[in-house]
């Protein structure tokens, strides 16, 4: 068992599934948000994560909820950061809110920690330019949900030190993960091509060409995929969806980005997908 303290900024869909995975494989973890209420939804939406795993797990040797939860400090305390050795940042899609945590995080953690930056589309090397750190700062961008999902995107920002790699190889490999190593480019290679497919599903559901069920229908009984792309919207929240798009948008000045605006209405009207309990579809 690792005796690692690693932070994890923001406790969203994605700052969940990381902490569950790290204190899983027994990490320390300092869990930091913003608000006490999103932290007690947290450990809340954690200790049922951890219940489902336990109930579907066949090998039944899982330690229990309560063991792998008192791994988690719960906090909107960023000076608890000051002994982290890693910090992965699952803040929301905006690079104003990105910018800040990461200078911030720059000015309290040990000089050795490196930061990764779990992110749809902000350009990891543009916010390792916000610290004194470029070479210690790299993308890990998390599957969702994470627990259950075994390979991730590592980018290699351009200031990125071989070390930086190592040392997060190591991290990855403890909480059991594999990877797959990319450049920097907005979108590396899982958003710049899935953002397409889901923004050009919400338009052909806009122009009534097909209901939501048989577009997705089409993407997971003819091609054979997993989830359909709106299912796969709704899963992410269509509120970071829409995020990411406005990142691809503003970062390649290309209109095949341009938000549909189905996606844009919807979040304006508060169906966030799966997390609000509707979006494309209904969620009990
Ligand atoms: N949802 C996905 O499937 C998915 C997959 C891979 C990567 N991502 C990326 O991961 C990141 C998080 O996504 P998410 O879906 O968890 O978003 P989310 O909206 O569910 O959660 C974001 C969290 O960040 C918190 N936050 C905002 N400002 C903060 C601050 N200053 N300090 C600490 N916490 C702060 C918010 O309170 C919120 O709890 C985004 O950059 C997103 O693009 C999301």
């Amino acid at each position: 068992m690792s005796q690692q303290i690693v932070g994890v900024v923001g406790a969203g869909v994605m700052g969940i599934g990381v902490a569950h995975n790290l204190a899983q494989t027994g990490h320390s973890v300092i869990l930091v948000d913003i608000d006490q209420t999103i932290l007690v939804h947290a450990k809340a939406e954690i200790s049922k994560n951890l219940r489902m795993q336990r109930m579907l797990s066949k090998t039944k040797d899982m330690e229990s909820s309560d063991t792998i939860l008192n791994r988690i400090t719960f906090t909107t305390d960023y000076g608890l950061l000051t002994d982290a050795d890693f910090v992965i940042e699952n803040a929301t899609e905006k690079w104003e809110i990105k910018k800040q945590i990461h200078s911030l995080l720059d000015e309290i953690c040990p000089s050795h920690a490196v930061f990764a930056i779990n992110t749809s589309a902000i350009s990891i090397t543009r916010l390792a330019a916000v610290t004194k750190r470029p070479a210690q700062i790299l993308g890990i961008h998390f599957m969702n949900p994470v627990p259950l999902k075994p390979v991730v995107e590592v980018i290699r920002g351009f200031h990125t030190s071989e070390e930086t790699i190592t040392v997060t190889q190591r991290l990855l490999t403890a909480m059991n993960k594999q990877w797959v190593i990319v450049n920097d480019y907005p979108g590396f290679v899982s958003n710049r091509i899935s953002h397409l497919f889901m923004n050009e599903a919400a338009f052909v559901v806009q122009d009534q060409v097909a209901t939501p069920k048989d577009v997705d229908d089409i993407f997971v009984k003819c091609y054979g995929h997993t989830m359909g792309p709106l299912q796969t919207a709704d899963l992410i929240g269509l509120d970071t969806v829409v995020q990411t798009l406005d990142v691809l948008y503003q970062s390649y000045q290309d209109p095949k980005f341009r938000c549909c605006p189905l996606l844009q209405k919807m979040v304006d009207a508060g169906l966030y997908g799966r997390k609000s309990g509707k979006g494309f579809y209904t969620y009990a």
